[in-house]
């Protein structure tokens, strides 16, 4: 495709050049990763956390690239078109080469929930008889595909690649999740969406936006730029910052439907939490619907009714949407209940790697636990330092016994995470390796205890340094379970 039919009218800043020879090149591929760069290639210059991709502007030249896309000029082999914003250009690009797309995508933000709810949503879809997928941090679902991910929300060169793909297996219905890195960085720039969601905003990432409410800002990029005008916004009702995402999206046109107890579009009209399960009555389109919600936490209760909003949203009939509610099946590591104590203590694992989601995830199981909650869990490294203390000190509030493991050091020295949660939980035990520590837990617990093993949920990896060594929390639970069972020392 021509470079000029790549941009379309969305770079007017780049009109001049455009209108000239640059804009009949013919691109074959686009990337922003100068050593993916392969004859007739388009490369992008984003200017990164760690390098300027200027800088590599000839090496992409000699690698064969015949244009780039840069936000100042530089001196190259090639012609270098200047845009405002590079990032958007390469993800509107990709969205015009791919070309195809699911005919109806949604995109959901917020600090917690965004995979069960992705997951949720393509659930209600596919049992309404749609071709369903969900894209997120667990990685691609959908009827042909189960394959495990990386980023939240992918680089938009791999995200445009997918959607076409998916496309043309036949999906026609697509969850995704819009983390604020995806946003903020216009990863998601090029797709099309029917509606868009919103659950809570929490402390996250504050290594990478500078306050609270750029973070929010970046979230709410979804519902201001990349929501069409008159498109539904289903808004979770009841967190702190739902009139902030209200009004963005009253001043961006959208049509709101908020969702939870203080919902009009859902309204959660009573809930009763039991151990495996939570019922819910409901009120939706005129009706109460009384829903047996066969997941454990009080907050999936929330992520399914803004799933539920969703599906309604882009087309599901309410009765529709409310019987796929009793079908639901967690996310993977999502509170999953991996296993029980020949006692009957049960083992959970959660993906909780944040305060907020550690302090729900706590509280949720308290009210079910007749002994003691259990709780393992780390930090990342590379990754917001200021949560490590917050999250030791919710530990310590919330759980009875407090284990201090590894969760992903990357390139940090792992007892220095550590100690920084331990500064913040008196009488925890620090067992920096993983499997000993999980262990260790399982060896402590007795009849009405709750194991939560946090912080890790899906993942298969343990990294270390630059290296990412297989570890998974399902496997060492099962493990030590069975040991235990079978009377294996520890
Ligand atoms: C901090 C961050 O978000 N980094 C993302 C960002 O990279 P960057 O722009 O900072 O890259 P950089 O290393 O500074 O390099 C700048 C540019 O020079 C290019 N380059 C570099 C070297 C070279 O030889 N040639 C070359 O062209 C790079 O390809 C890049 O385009 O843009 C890249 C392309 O989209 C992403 O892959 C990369 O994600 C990294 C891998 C990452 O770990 N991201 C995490 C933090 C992330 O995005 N997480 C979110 C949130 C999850 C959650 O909600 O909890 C997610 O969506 O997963
Ligand atoms: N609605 C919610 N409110 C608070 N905590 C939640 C909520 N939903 C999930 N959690 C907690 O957050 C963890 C992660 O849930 P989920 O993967 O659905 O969220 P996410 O937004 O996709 O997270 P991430 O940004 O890490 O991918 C869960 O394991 C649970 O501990
Ligand atoms: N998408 C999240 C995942 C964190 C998971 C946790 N296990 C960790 O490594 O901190 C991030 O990159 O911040
Ligand atoms: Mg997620």
């Amino acid at each position: 495709m021509k470079l000029r039919d790549l941009a379309g009218d969305d770079f007017p800043e780049a009109a001049d050049i455009l209108a000239g020879p640059a804009g009949d090149v013919d691109i074959l591929g686009l990337s922003s990763d100068s050593r993916q760069i392969a004859e007739g290639m388009l490369f992008a210059a984003l200017a990164g956390s760690k390098a300027d991709g200027s800088r590599f502007v000839d090496d992409a030249a000699a690698k064969g690239a015949v244009v780039a896309i840069a936000s100042h000029p530089a001196d190259s082999s090639i012609p270098v078109v200047v845009v405002d914003n590079p990032r958007r250009f390469l993800a509107i690009a990709a969205a015009r080469l791919y070309g195809a797309q699911p005919e109806t995508m949604v995109a959901v933000t917020g600090t917690a929930g965004k995979t069960s709810v992705a997951s949720f949503t393509r659930q209600i879809w596919a049992y309404a008889g749609h071709a369903a997928a969900q894209i997120g941090t667990t990685g691609v679902v959908s009827p042909d595909r189960n394959d495990y991910g990386s980023l939240t929300t992918p680089d938009p060169v791999e995200l445009q690649k997918l959607l076409a793909e998916l496309a043309s297996e036949g999906v026609t219905h697509a969850a995704m999740e819009a983390s604020s890195h995806g946003l903020d960085q216009s990863r998601l720039d090029g797709v099309k969406l029917s509606a868009v969601g919103f659950t809570n905003l929490g402390r996250d990432h504050m290594d990478y936006h500078p306050t609270v409410e750029s973070y929010m800002a970046a979230k709410m990029r979804l519902f201001d730029t990349l929501a069409p005008a008159g498109a539904p916004a289903v808004i979770f009702a009841d967190d702190r910052w739902t009139e902030t995402a209200i009004e963005v999206a009253l001043a961006s046109g959208l049509s709101i439907r908020t969702v939870g107890r203080k919902g009009g579009y859902l309204c959660l009209k009573r809930v009763e939490h039991f151990r495996h399960k939570q019922t819910a009555e409901i009120h939706a389109d005129g009706k109460i619907y009384e829903v047996d919600i066969p997941l454990a936490g009080d907050f999936q209760v929330a992520n399914a009714l803004v799933a539920a909003g969703l599906a309604m949203s882009t087309g599901v009939p309410a009765a529709v949407a409310m019987a796929a509610l009793e079908k639901l099946v967690g996310a993977s590591g999502r509170l999953e209940l991996v296993g029980q104590t020949k006692d009957g203590a049960l083992a959970y694992v959660d993906y909780a790697h944040k305060p907020d989601a550690l302090e729900n995830v706590l509280s949720s199981v308290r009210p079910f636990t007749t002994g003691r909650v259990v709780v393992v869990f780390g930090c990342g490294g590379d990754r917001d330092k200021g949560k490590r203390p917050i999250m030791g000190e919710i530990a310590t509030r919330l759980a009875d016994v407090v284990i201090v493991t590894d969760d992903n050091p990357r390139s940090e020295e792992p007892a220095t995470i550590r100690s920084e949660i331990m500064a913040a939980a008196p009488g925890a035990e620090e067992i920096a390796d993983r499997a000993k520590a999980i262990r260790h837990a399982v060896g402590l617990l007795k009849t009405g205890d709750t194991l939560i093993v946090a912080g890790k949920g899906h993942e298969e990896g343990q990294t270390v340094g630059a290296t990412t060594l297989p570890f998974s929390d399902h496997v060492e639970v099962r493990k030590a379970l069975q040991d235990l069972a079978e009377g294996v020392a520890s």
